[in-house]
């Protein structure tokens, strides 16, 4: 196996980093880009053995980076965003190249949140409360340390981004992190790790495994030394990661799929709810947060629905890397099958097709908006994770709420009304992690973010991701100090 490829003229390690070094595995899988099927390389391949290697790493590493002063740890972390910054183009082209979301929106979007993430988690850590007070003369001191290894696993959708959302705040706690990119977008992970390294990050802190999570995956999560794992992906591979964890009681995060509904109210701006509902084909509706379930008021479904389709009408589809481009392709066949598998048993199952329907050539799938579809429906009720929308009508405000409740994710949900009471009513009433009122996508990282139900446990952003990436202590000390106790 050679070491390394070039990806649209940037240099991509395809090893693994372990111990502050590249390592080879004897097998390797061939990683495919979306845009044309095209072969990219072939990467290193790991199993329960470089699992092993890459905990062993991060055990070793983190005694000293834990005790490495905060202000220190920060420095380390703005420097990453530094490099980031500095390579923001490279990370673009070779993230749109191997995961197929827009040149553009990885341009001026998605890299500088990257950065953003480092140096949000290094500030932050520096923000985070030691609360002093006292019960009956004892003083609590509360303190935020270091847990240890951390194990995260990253979906395909957003690569960087999602993986930097658990990088960042867990080096910045004071851990050290063995991280599992997916094996559909591997890439950007490797050039993280050169980024971190030339920033100083001290060998063994930050780790990156490559495989197939079947392979590599049960090996990590199942570790005794690793002492959390954060999880962004599908419900089946979350229970399973549980079940893995439950041998040690490794505390885990998991920020799982959505299936969430942008209700549109008679009383709404239409022109901005029909903005709202296009803008879920964004990333060709590889989104966990996206609005796919339509529920329209039925006194205005009929106009919004002709509205949607002419707008629909004016989106381009096709090469991800073109500035014009809205919507490039899925990710890989078998989840272009999965799309049209979802889609084609809607129909047979009676569901009628106002746009789309269809794959295009490649693996590219027509934005898709189906209707006559009952709330029990699977199109409904299951995360597609294509560009696959559902209009639902309802009748009143409780029909609403109840159709937006009525599934078993929880993620988020966006309400389009122009009456404040009637949007202060409804959100106060919906299940999800985030509700948007006439907005979608607002995102900021104070924010908690992840969802109920099925779509996940526990919430990353601020003080949440420190709460799940530190062990919060007490320590009580007695009225005039340890000192006088011995
Ligand atoms: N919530 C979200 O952001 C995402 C949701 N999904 C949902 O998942 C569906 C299937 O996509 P997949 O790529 O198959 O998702 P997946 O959940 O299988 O993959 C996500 C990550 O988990 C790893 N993984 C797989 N099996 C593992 C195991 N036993 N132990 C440890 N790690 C393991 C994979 O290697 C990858 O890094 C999508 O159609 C979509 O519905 C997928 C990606 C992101
Ligand atoms: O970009 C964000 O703020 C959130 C993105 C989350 C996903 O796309 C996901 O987990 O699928």
């Amino acid at each position: 196996m050679s070491s390394a490829i070039t990806v649209a003229g940037v240099r991509v390690d395809t090893r693994h980093w372990i111990g502050g070094e590249r390592v080879a595995s004897a097998g390797t899988f061939t990683d495919h880009s979306p845009i044309d099927g095209g072969v990219l390389g072939e990467i290193a391949r790991g199993g329960p053995a470089e699992a092993e290697a890459a905990v062993a790493a991060a055990r070793a590493a983190f005694p000293a980076w834990a005790a490495t002063p905060r202000a220190e740890r920060a420095r380390i972390l703005h420097a990453i965003a530094d490099g980031v910054d500095k390579r923001v183009e490279e990370l673009a082209i070779v993230e749109t190249t191997d995961n197929g979301a827009l040149l553009r929106s990885h341009r001026h979007g998605v890299m500088p949140r990257v950065a953003h993430n480092f140096r949000f988690f290094a500030d932050w850590l520096l923000k985070l409360d030691h609360e002093d007070f006292e019960t009956r003369g004892h003083t609590n001191h509360v303190t935020w340390d270091p847990a240890g290894p951390c194990v995260l696993i990253t979906p395909w959708n957003a690569p960087l981004m999602l993986a930097t959302w658990k990088v960042a705040p867990a080096l910045a706690a004071g851990n050290t992190v063995v991280l599992k990119p997916a094996e559909w977008s591997p890439l950007t992970a490797s050039l993280l790790a050169d980024i971190a390294a030339e920033a100083g990050l001290p060998a063994g802190v930050l780790n990156v495994v490559q495989g197939y999570g079947s392979e590599i995956g049960d090996a990590l999560t199942s570790h005794p030394d690793v002492r959390r794992i954060s999880f962004t992906g599908s419900v089946p591979t979350a229970k399973r990661i549980a079940a893995s964890a439950a041998a040690n009681l490794t505390p885990l995060s998991l920020e799982l799929g959505g299936k969430s509904p942008l209700l549109v109210f008679a009383d709404a701006d239409l022109d901005l709810a029909v903005d709202l509902a296009v803008e879920q084909f964004d990333n060709a509706g590889q989104v966990c947060l996206a609005a796919t379930r339509i529920l329209v008021e039925e006194t205005v479904a009929e106009e919004f629905t002709r509205r949607f389709t002419e707008k629909a009408g004016t989106l381009k589809q096709g090469d991800p890397r073109d500035e014009a481009t809205d919507i490039g392709p899925n990710i890989h066949p078998r989840q272009l099958e999965k799309i049209d598998g979802f889609v084609q048993r809607a129909v047979a199952a009676g569901a009628r097709t106002v746009v789309g329907g269809h794959r295009r050539d490649g693996q590219y799938y027509a934005p898709t908006l189906l209707t006559d579809v009952d709330q029990d429906a699977e199109i409904v009720q299951e995360e597609v994770f294509g560009p696959v929308l559902t209009l639902q009508t309802f009748a009143d405000e409780e029909e609403a709420v109840r159709l937006a409740n009525g599934t078993r994710f929880a993620l988020a949900a966006t309400v389009a009304t122009g009456d404040p009471e009637r949007a202060e009513r409804v959100t106060g009433r919906l299940v999800a992690g985030t509700v948007w009122v006439n907005c979608f996508f607002v995102r900021d990282l104070r924010a908690p973010f992840g969802g109920s139900r099925l779509s996940g446990v526990g919430r990353e952003g601020g003080t949440w991701s420190f709460d799940f990436y530190c062990d919060v202590k007490n320590t009580v000390t007695a009225p005039g100090g340890w000192r006088d106790h011995g």
